[in-house]
């Protein structure tokens, strides 16, 4: 009856199953995603419909959609990802969880990621930054910034979340990880030579690679290993009311998966935003550089990093929330109506994919002036940003978890890249284009000069 009252939103649904993605994906890869979005939304208004990856799709956008959607989670709507997404990472993973089953699994992985737990290894983090710049930027004149953050933020979230060691079996692991992660945003047509079907084969590899390491670390538990080493081993302690463990293999393993696609590239591509910003704003580079000498020079050489010492680096985090404002990793996410839903006068029919994207409340003039000036200081009075207006993390029930993870490794690795080391960027353009995250030109090759040097030459 309702969907004879009320009219569907406007604008039009394209060819069929194709309808707007490539529109969308070339637009991302040309980095023109934002402006796309911003002129069908001049065009058709706060909302309008449109076909995205094979599903109808509605997209809706500002302050009031950002809170529907982060509001509504689990009663009107539902986490929706694309079919190749959920073919490559599996559909027990959070992403595809809803209701009880997601807060079960969530609650699971939120207890490693919290930061009362986290304090314990932020050691074990710096180790691996520490290591990582001794062996690819120290004695090297020229780095590329982008493949060396992938690889530094992957390698800690083995080290941290998996216990896998570096090492030859690591990087087999690497390897067949970034074939999967190519085609998580393709157009799920599964035949040879496709995007879509190398990422699959490459995620069977990563699936089995994930079962040995569960088995092994099942095998330790039983020997009387410490719960507490990895994630992998404190998924597997816990217990639920049964005593049977809470959370099942195949979660565990597709969640693993989840993690290491939600929680490499999004870090990787943020430190080396980052990196690029100091080097064209002298203004901010001279701040975060005091910033972080006053942290080393208050602690005896070689001492490393502790929570008070992150609780310091205000700034550098302020810099860091400047940049997911003005170039959000993340372009935006899909959810699933489970309902006829009734949104600004329109009917958006049961199972209808809503759209959602950060940038058009991060580049909205009356709720950040100014938006396009670089400004950490925008961030000093947090009561100044109203709720859902700031969604580099998204909001509600699927914040992302991962946050205090990210804002630890971005904060270690900046420390000692200022630090340690003066850049110039090889390529001044400023751009970047969306594949989906961002990807400054030919990955940001930067020439770098080692201070160590610096000072042995004084
Ligand atoms: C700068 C870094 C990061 C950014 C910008 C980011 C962004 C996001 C966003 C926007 C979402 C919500 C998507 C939605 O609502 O549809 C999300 C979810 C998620 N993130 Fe992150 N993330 C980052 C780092 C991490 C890290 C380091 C981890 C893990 C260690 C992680 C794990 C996850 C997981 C598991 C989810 C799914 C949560 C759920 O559905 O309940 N992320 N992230």
């Amino acid at each position: 009856r309702r969907r004879s009252l009320k009219k569907l939103p406007p604008g039009s649904l394209g060819i069929p199953i194709i309808g707007h993605s490539l529109n969308l994906l070339w637009a991302m890869r040309a980095n023109t995603a934002e402006k796309w979005i911003t002129e069908r939304a001049k065009r058709y208004g706060p909302v309008s419909k449109l076909s995205l990856f094979g599903k109808p799709t509605v997209f809706i956008y500002g302050l009031a959609a950002n809170k529907f959607v982060f509001t509504s989670d689990g009663t009107k709507l539902s986490n929706q990802q694309t079919e190749s997404v959920k073919m490559i990472l599996g559909d027990r993973c959070l992403l595809e969880l809803s209701g009880e089953d997601h807060k079960r699994v969530r609650n699971a992985l939120a207890s490693f990621l919290k930061p009362d737990c986290l304090k314990n290894y932020i050691g074990k983090m710096e180790e691996e930054i520490r290591i990582h710049l001794e062996m690819h930027w120290q004695g090297k004149m020229k780095v590329t910034v982008l493949p060396l953050m992938k690889k530094l933020t992957f390698n800690i979230i083995c080290s941290l979340l998996f216990g896998l060691e570096r090492g030859a079996r690591r990087d087999v692991f690497v390897k067949y990880f970034q074939q999967m992660l190519g085609g998580m945003w393709s157009i799920p047509i599964n035949l040879p030579f496709t995007r879509f079907n190398r990422s699959l084969k490459a995620s069977a590899k990563v699936q089995k690679l994930s079962k040995e390491l569960i088995c092994e670390k099942r095998n330790e538990l039983k020997k009387g290993a410490s719960s507490h080493q990895d994630l992998i081993t404190c998924l597997l302690s816990i217990r639920g009311d049964d005593t049977k463990g809470l959370v099942s293999e195949d979660e565990i393993i597709h969640n693993v998966m989840l993690i290491m696609a939600a929680g490499h590239d999004t870090s990787a591509v943020l430190i080396t935003l980052i990196v690029r910003l100091l080097a064209n704003d002298a203004t901010v580079y001279e701040a975060v550089l005091r910033e972080q000498e006053e942290i080393k020079n208050s602690k005896p050489s070689g001492e490393l990093l502790n929570w008070e010492d992150l609780a310091k680096m205000k700034y550098s985090w302020r810099v860091a929330m400047e940049i997911l404002r003005t170039i959000p990793p993340i372009f935006g996410g899909f959810r699933k109506t489970l309902e006829d839903i009734e949104y600004e006068g329109y009917l958006i029919p049961k199972g209808w994919q809503i759209f959602w994207v950060t940038s058009m409340t991060h580049m909205d003039g009356n709720i950040f002036p100014e938006p396009c000036t670089f400004d950490p200081t925008r961030f000093e009075d947090p009561a100044a940003i109203p709720p859902y207006s700031y969604i580099p993390f998204g909001g509600g029930a699927r914040i992302c978890p991962g946050y205090e993870f990210a804002k630890i490794e971005t904060l270690i690795t900046i420390h000692y890249l200022v630090t340690q080391f003066t850049w110039k960027l090889c390529c001044s353009d400023n751009c970047f284009r969306r594949d989906p995250l961002p990807v400054p030109t030919q990955n940001l090759p930067i020439q770098i000069v080692s201070k160590k040097k610096q000072e042995n030459r004084s």
